[in-house]
């Protein structure tokens, strides 16, 4: 069996033999190193079964490869962004079309995945806000489907981001941070999932030079600091987090706060639900990808998110501008 990727295949006649199992032996030879794409950009699908499938249905996302022209609706994406809520994302499309003066500033924006009722999509020139729920399941299965969507329409070389909120250590509430890296709850840094009754684990990294590119677009002007950390990505919000107020806890609080200590020795600036898993699958894609969340609370000082509902709208919005910069100067670029 031949692999497709032609320069993998041409380093290494071992992956010849290894079709399924390209990737991760991609990730062994090059650790660091996203796997190719296609010559135009395009994001090449390792996996071999999707060439049998007549249509291949994107379920959660209500839409398929038969009935939809892919290419058409979206071939011109250059930028996924993800985060947690249907509000935030489409707060974020309608940002987006003032911050790049698109044509259909203003206008009500039309939820593109409303025929499955799961999440919430929008299109806003090369921009799909997406939201995708809380935690790394549903993310993840947002996630591969968003990269299945890419991948059909042929955008080339699509950037991702989440667009989150968290909890900080020891950084003020409403600060921003942009994730250097991926963190499970057990410390390491990778995202681990049973696959036909075994764990695997795939390294969850992120692409340096977005990371820093995006952490530039911090101004000075800012009534809120931009920090680049680590992230934690716990599986639940609270004992998951270490968190002293659910309904179960039985360690003490300078469990806690070791815990909390250890994570911030260890370079973590903030724990949300979805980093590791995040960073994993964009990786594993070869999609270069950034986390930019909002702290809404200093971990080391407490567990109860206490700002008001109008604090925590104002500081959602400093990921989206933080991104929108970014947005915006590539675009300028162009
Ligand atoms: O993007 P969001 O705000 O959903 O990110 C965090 C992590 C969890 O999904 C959720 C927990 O409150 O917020
Ligand atoms: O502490 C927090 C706050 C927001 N989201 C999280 O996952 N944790």
């Amino acid at each position: 069996m031949q692999c497709d990727c032609d320069y993998v295949t041409k380093e290494n006649e071992e992956l010849e033999a290894h079709y399924d199992n390209c990737r991760l032996m991609w990730s062994k030879l090059h650790p660091g190193k996203p796997f190719p794409k296609n010559s135009d950009g395009s994001i090449q699908l390792p996996n071999k079964h999707l060439q049998d499938l007549d249509v291949d249905i994107l379920y959660h996302l209500g839409l398929d490869t038969h009935n939809h022209d892919l290419p058409a609706m979206f071939g011109d994406i250059k930028f996924v962004c993800m985060g947690g809520t249907k509000h935030r994302m489409r707060e974020f499309a309608q940002y987006m079309t003032e911050v790049l003066n698109l044509p259909n500033k203003g206008e009500k924006l039309v939820n593109l995945t409303k025929h499955s009722q799961r999440y919430a999509m929008y299109k806003v020139g090369p921009v799909l806000s997406v939201s995708h729920g809380i935690g790394i399941p549903s993310m993840t299965t947002l996630l591969q489907e968003m990269i299945k969507l890419v991948s059909y329409a042929k955008a080339k070389d699509p950037i991702f981001f989440r667009i989150g909120t968290c909890g900080g250590l020891g950084i003020p509430a409403g600060s921003v941070v942009v994730s250097s890296f991926g963190l499970n709850g057990n410390l390491e840094k990778t995202y681990d999932l049973p696959v036909l009754g075994k764990t695997r684990r795939w390294p969850a990294i992120l692409d340096t030079r977005v990371c820093q590119e995006v952490h530039s677009m911090a101004s000075k002007g800012d009534d809120f600091g931009t920090y680049i950390g680590g992230t934690m990505g716990a599986d639940d919000f609270y004992r998951g987090q270490a968190r002293l107020d659910g309904p179960f806890c039985d360690y003490s609080e300078s469990d806690k706060m070791t815990f909390l200590k250890t994570l911030t020795n260890l370079g973590v600036r903030n724990i949300e639900m979805e980093a590791s898993a995040f960073s994993a699958f964009t990786r594993e894609a070869g999609i270069r990808a950034s986390i930019v969340c909002v702290t809404f609370l200093n971990r080391l000082l407490g567990d109860q998110v206490t700002p008001s509902k109008k604090m925590l709208t104002e500081w959602q919005k400093r990921p989206m501008i933080i991104v929108g910069r970014y947005i915006a100067k590539y675009c300028e670029k162009k």
